[in-house]
C-alpha cells in the first residue's frame, strides 16, 4: 500500500512538470493505478460552486496549527480523523480511511479541489466522506461568520450603486437569553422552539414548509423586545435585517428588500403599528403615542407610504415562501389591539411572545446581573410592591445599575424601593383621576337628560 503511493506520487511529481505531458499522465494513472480522483472546482458551469467553500474551510481549519489541538480532541474522542499537512497535499483520514487532498490552480486563477482514495473505499468516500467534508466545513463557516447588523438604506438612494439596498455594521450586542429578564417558563419555551426551527432543515422539508418562522414580540417600551431580537441573532448566531418600512416607498421596494436578504437571518420590522396604516380603522389625527421615546415623527411619513398591509402579507405567504431558506421574521409592537387580525393570524406570526412589565420572577434575574444577589432582606417588600405597580424591566434596570466604581446593593435596592413607590403613587392617582372623570361624564350626562 505504502509503495503504491509512494510510486504514485512520484508519477505525479516527475510526470507533472512536463505540462506537454499533462493529459497523458492523468490517463497512464487512472488506467494503472487503483485511486480514484474526484475533482470540485471553484466554479462549476459559471456558478460559485459552494461545496468548494465548505471544503477550502473544512481542510483549512485541519491544517493549521490548531489542527495539532483538533487532532488531539477527535483522537481522544476516537472520531477516528487524523489529519497531517505536507507542502502540496493534506492526508486526511475517515473511518480508517485514507484520502489525499490537492489544490490545483488554472491559468485563469481558478481552483480545483483534488480528491484521491483508493477504489476499494470508494462507497465510503462517495457515501458519506464528502458529505461529512462539506458538512463540517459549512458547520466551521457558520461558527465564524461574523454577525451584521443591516439597515435598508431610504430607497431615493438606490440608484447610486446596485449593493445600497442595505449597509451594514457588524453586530456586537451581548445580549442574551440567560440574562433576559423573564418568566423562565416562557423563556424555556421560546428557547425551545428557536432551536427546533435551526435545526429543523429535513422536518421542514418532509412537512412540505418552507423553512422559515415568524415571531410577533409584543408589550410596552422598555418589557425587552430589541433586546430579545439581539438574544435570538446570538443564540442561532444570525444577522440582523432591520427593515424600516418608512424608507421605502411602495411593495415593490419592500419585495426587492427581502429577496436580497440572506439566510440564517433575522428580519426584523420594529413598531409595526406605527410603520404602516395597518388598520385603516385608526383616524388620522389620532396620537397613538404619548411617550417621547416612540415619537419617532412617524405619523406624517406614514400617510405618504404606499407599503401596505395587504404587500406585506403577499409577501409572507407568496414570494417570501419560495425564495430563500432559514429566516425568521419579527415584528415588534406596542400595541397588539392596534393591529389588524390577518397580520397575526397564525401561520403567519407563528409564535406570539408577549413581553410585560416586570415581575418579580425577572427581577430576580436582573438583582442577579447587575448586583450578583440571589437574595436580600429587601427582596420581600420589592415582591410586593411589584404585584401592584406597573414597572419595566428597563426602569428596574436603570436602577440596579451601578452610580459609582463599585456596586452598592442596598444603595440599587433602595432606589429602586424608592422608584417604585412612587410609581404607585402616580398610577393610583391615574386611577382615580380616570374614575373622577367616568363619575364627572355620567354627572354631565345626567344634566343634559334632565
Ligand atoms: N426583559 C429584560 N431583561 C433584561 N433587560 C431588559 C429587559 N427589558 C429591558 N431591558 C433593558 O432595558 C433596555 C431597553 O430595552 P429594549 O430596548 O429591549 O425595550 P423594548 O421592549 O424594545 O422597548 P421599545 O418598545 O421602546 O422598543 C435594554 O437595553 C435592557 O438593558
Ligand atoms: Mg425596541
Amino acid at each position: 500500500n505504502h509503495l503504491n503511493i509512494a510510486i504514485k506520487e512520484f508519477l505525479i511529481s516527475t510526470i507533472q512538470q512536463l505540462s506537454f505531458f499533462q493529459k497523458i499522465s492523468d490517463r497512464f494513472i487512472n488506467f494503472f493505478s487503483p485511486y480514484v480522483e474526484i475533482n470540485f472546482s471553484q466554479y462549476e458551469d459559471y456558478q460559485f460552486n459552494h461545496a468548494f467553500s465548505a471544503i477550502e474551510t473544512y481542510l483549512g481549519a485541519k491544517a493549521t496549527d490548531k489542527a495539532k489541538h483538533l487532532r488531539a480532541s477527535q483522537v481522544r474522542e476516537s472520531k477516528g480523523l487524523v489529519l497531517k499537512r505536507d507542502e502540496t497535499k493534506v492526508r486526511d483520514e475517515y473511518e480508517g480511511v485514507n484520502v489525499w487532498w490537492e489544490i490545483e490552480t488554472d491559468s485563469n486563477g481558478y481552483r480545483t479541489f483534488k480528491l484521491t482514495f483508493h477504489r476499494r473505499s470508494r462507497d465510503i468516500v462517495t457515501d458519506s466522506y464528502i458529505q461529512y467534508v462539506v458538512e463540517e466545513g459549512k458547520s466551521i463557516e457558520a461558527k465564524n461568520k461574523k454577525m451584521k447588523l443591516f439597515t435598508n438604506n431610504p430607497s431615493s438612494q438606490w440608484e447610486s450603486s446596485k449593493a445600497s439596498l442595505w449597509r451594514y455594521i457588524d453586530f456586537e450586542h451581548p445580549a442574551n437569553f440567560e440574562t433576559l429578564a423573564m418568566d423562565p417558563k416562557k423563556k424555556e419555551e421560546i428557547l425551545s422552539d428557536l432551536v427546533a426551527f435551526s435545526i429543523g432543515k429535513e422536518y421542514y422539508k418532509k412537512i412540505g414548509k418552507a423553512w422559515k418562522r415568524g415571531y410577533l414580540l409584543y408589550g410596552p417600551p422598555g418589557t425587552g423586545k430589541s433586546t430579545m431580537i439581539a438574544a435570538m441573532a446570538n443564540l442561532l448566531n444570525y444577522s440582523i435585517y432591520d427593515l424600516e418600512l418608512t424608507a421605502i416607498q411602495n411593495n415593490s421596494e419592500l419585495r426587492k428588500l427581502l429577496t436580497a436578504t440572506s439566510s440564517k437571518s433575522i428580519i426584523v420590522i420594529e413598531d409595526i403599528d406605527c410603520s404602516l396604516d395597518l388598520t385603516g380603522k385608526r383616524k388620522k389625527n389620532e396620537s397613538y403615542s404619548t411617550s417621547l421615546r416612540k415619537d419617532r415623527g412617524k405619523s406624517n411619513a406614514e400617510d405618504e407610504s404606499f407599503v401596505t398591509l395587504s404587500g406585506l402579507l403577499n409577501f409572507i405567504d407568496g414570494v417570501w415562501s419560495a425564495c430563500g431558506q432559514e429566516r425568521i421574521i419579527v415584528f415588534t409592537t406596542n400595541h397588539l389591539e392596534k393591529l389588524d387580525p390577518a397580520l397575526i393570524r397564525r401561520g403567519r406570526m407563528d409564535m406570539h411572545i408577549e413581553l410585560s412589565y416586570c415581575t418579580f420572577e425577572a427581577f430576580k434575574i436582573l438583582a442577579k446581573n447587575y448586583l450578583d444577589l440571589d437574595s436580600h432582606p429587601l427582596f420581600k417588600k420589592i415582591e410586593s410592591l411589584m404585584k401592584e405597580t406597573k414597572i419595566a424591566p428597563a426602569d428596574v434596570a436603570e436602577n440596579l445599575m451601578k452610580k459609582n466604581r463599585e456596586i452598592d446593593a442596598d444603595g440599587s435596592l433602595k432606589d429602586l424601593i424608592q422608584a417604585l413607590e412612587k410609581r404607585k403613587k402616580v398610577q393610583r392617582d391615574q386611577v382615580d383621576e380616570h374614575k373622577d372623570k367616568k363619575r364627572n361624564n355620567i354627572r354631565n350626562a345626567f344634566r343634559m337628560l334632565f
